[in-house]
């Protein structure tokens, strides 16, 4: 015998659900519309200032790690939220290593940034 949830799940288009989770995502958190905000002047300065393929490839890189990152990181915020709402020290850890994750990503993508585009707005503003 089948459960509705089976069958719902059968029927299921993984997508949607998937573009579900960022809308909310994008909804609740302000970092992550931070983040694509960075994201986007990221691009059109890459466009701008004519980055190589290699450079492109980096850059996209970096900027799929820090919104998974900072996803993953909403995706435990929240489920701590639910599951355990009640203040703890290691519901505190927890947050705590998950945004320790994103600071991570998000200074390496820093770095990045300013090893490929430094040089290039060096030699548009001193030539
Ligand atoms: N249930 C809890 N028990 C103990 N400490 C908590 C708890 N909830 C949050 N904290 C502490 O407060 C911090 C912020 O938690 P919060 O859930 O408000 O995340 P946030 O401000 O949305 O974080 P982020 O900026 O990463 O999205 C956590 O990193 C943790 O140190």
């Amino acid at each position: 015998m089948r459960s509705d949830y089976s069958e719902n799940k059968k029927n299921r288009v993984g997508l949607r659900y998937a573009i579900n989770g960022l809308k909310y995502a994008f909804k609740n958190e302000i970092n992550i519309r931070i983040h694509f905000l960075i994201a986007l002047l990221v691009l059109i300065a890459g466009f701008v200032l004519t980055i190589s393929v290699l450079e492109w490839v980096l850059l996209l890189l970096m900027i799929g790690f820090v919104i998974t990152a900072e996803l993953l990181n909403t995706a435990v915020e929240t489920m701590l939220d639910y599951l355990a709402p009640q203040w703890h020290p290691m519901a505190g850890s927890i947050k705590d290593l998950t945004a320790g994750a994103v600071l991570v990503t998000s200074i390496v993508a820093f770095i990045i940034g300013l090893i490929i585009f430094l040089p290039k707005i060096v030699e548009l503003v001193f030539n």
